[in-house]
């Protein structure tokens, strides 16, 4: 089938770009770059252009969001681009009371922990996001064959920041309301899955040419919970946006033990991070999916060599694998040396040159 005969699909310009090519399992012209958190952080265009401008005011901006969202494509020649926003921005566009702290994170004013306070949360449509259909149609018509990749916080990672008011190391209150009002639970996950799907279609009908779901915390749950408390919520999430054909990849940090669940979710693409060597991972994927990772993001502040070598055994891992996205098992870090990365990108380019 061509591309343009699809009624929907990524934007035909990207279809043939290797980073689409390696989600869906085709041969590759090279093994595709980008990083997760690549806009923003490290680079010094990116602080000068966010000086005095709070993070979320800024993810509102079309503008900013454009320009932001285009300054690792160009520095580091990656294979697709990023949107610029934050997993709570859906949150506040429905009017949740929070903010993001600069080096705390997310901070909700009052958490949710009632059922009078899930009344609270109601759907997003696609007015209360404009901004984002804004920023996305500048976007698409600058990157040209690049891909976009559209994002949003998975269930269970919004629900953590929700219920706990914050960034959480255990996870205390939420796991209580899992474990302790299952009938809550299940609500409270149905109704974020039903923002997240909402959010993930206003970009993708914007332009976007993948969506990544971010269930960064997941690895705090065994198996057995997350396949009865969460994996429901996720796989409706995939479930919304499948109709649109655009490769779903679906990333969480520590997940060794539910990468196969998490494929079975729904997802096109399984990001896994620095912890499971690929070839293991797809053994535990099964076949079917491609795989994304997944350097140690720390490996970047060692030496050069050191840099290529473990980039290499990353390589070596994916040789067998049905199709394989290069990327670090975890978000670009604020400290790390922005050439580190361009040349990284570079030597996987010239190593996987077919
Ligand atoms: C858990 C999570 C959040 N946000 C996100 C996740 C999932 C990804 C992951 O696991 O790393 C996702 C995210 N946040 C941001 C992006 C931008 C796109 C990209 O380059 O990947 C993406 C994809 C911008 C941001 N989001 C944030 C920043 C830093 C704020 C700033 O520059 O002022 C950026 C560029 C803030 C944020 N927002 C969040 C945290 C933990 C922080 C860091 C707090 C800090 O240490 O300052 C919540």
């Amino acid at each position: 089938m061509n591309a343009n005969d699809r009624p929907w699909g990524p934007p035909t310009q990207t279809y043939d770009s290797a980073f689409l090519k390696a989600c869906r399992r085709e041969p590759v012209p090279h093994t595709p770059v980008w990083f997760m958190r690549q806009a923003g952080r490290s680079l010094p265009e990116y602080l000068k252009v966010r000086e005095g401008i709070p993070m979320l005011e800024s993810c509102m901006r079309p503008e900013l969001v454009t320009e932001i969202t285009l300054q690792p494509v160009r520095r580091h020649k990656v294979d697709a681009a990023i949107y610029f926003s934050d997993i709570v921005v859906p949150l506040k566009a429905i009017g949740v009371d929070l903010d993001i702290k600069p080096g705390v994170g997310p901070v909700v004013a009052d958490p949710i922990r009632t059922r009078a306070d899930l009344d609270r949360l109601r759907d997003l449509t696609p007015e209360d996001v404009h901004y984002v259909t804004e920023a996305i149609g500048m976007l698409t018509a600058e990157l040209g064959e690049t891909p976009l990749i559209g994002f949003a916080g998975a269930p269970f990672t919004l629900a953590s920041y929700l219920v706990e008011g914050g960034p959480s190391r255990n996870h205390e209150h939420t796991k209580a309301l899992m474990y302790g009002d299952p009938q809550l639970w299940a609500d409270l996950l149905d109704r974020l899955a039903d923002i997240t799907g909402a959010f993930l279609k206003v970009q993708i009908e914007a332009g976007a040419s993948a969506v990544q779901l971010f269930d960064s915390w997941v690895g705090a749950l065994a198996p057995a919970d997350y396949r009865r408390s969460v994996m429901p919520a996720s796989a409706k999430v995939f479930r919304e946006v499948e109709k649109y054909g655009v490769p779903r990849i679906h990333f969480g940090v520590g997940t060794g033990e539910l990468l196969g669940l998490m494929g079975e979710a729904g997802a096109d693409v399984v990001g896994v991070d620095w912890r499971v060597p690929l070839d293991e991972a797809a053994r535990r994927v099964g076949p079917g999916k491609a795989l994304q990772g997944n350097l140690d993001p720390a490996v970047l502040f060692a030496t050069p060599e050191v840099v290529e070598e473990k980039a290499r055994e990353v390589l070596d891992a994916a040789a067998g694998l049905e199709g394989h996205v290069f990327n670090l098992g975890h978000g670009v870090l604020p400290s790390m040396d922005p050439d580190a990365l361009t040349r990284l990108v570079d030597y996987v380019h010239t190593q996987t040159a077919r």
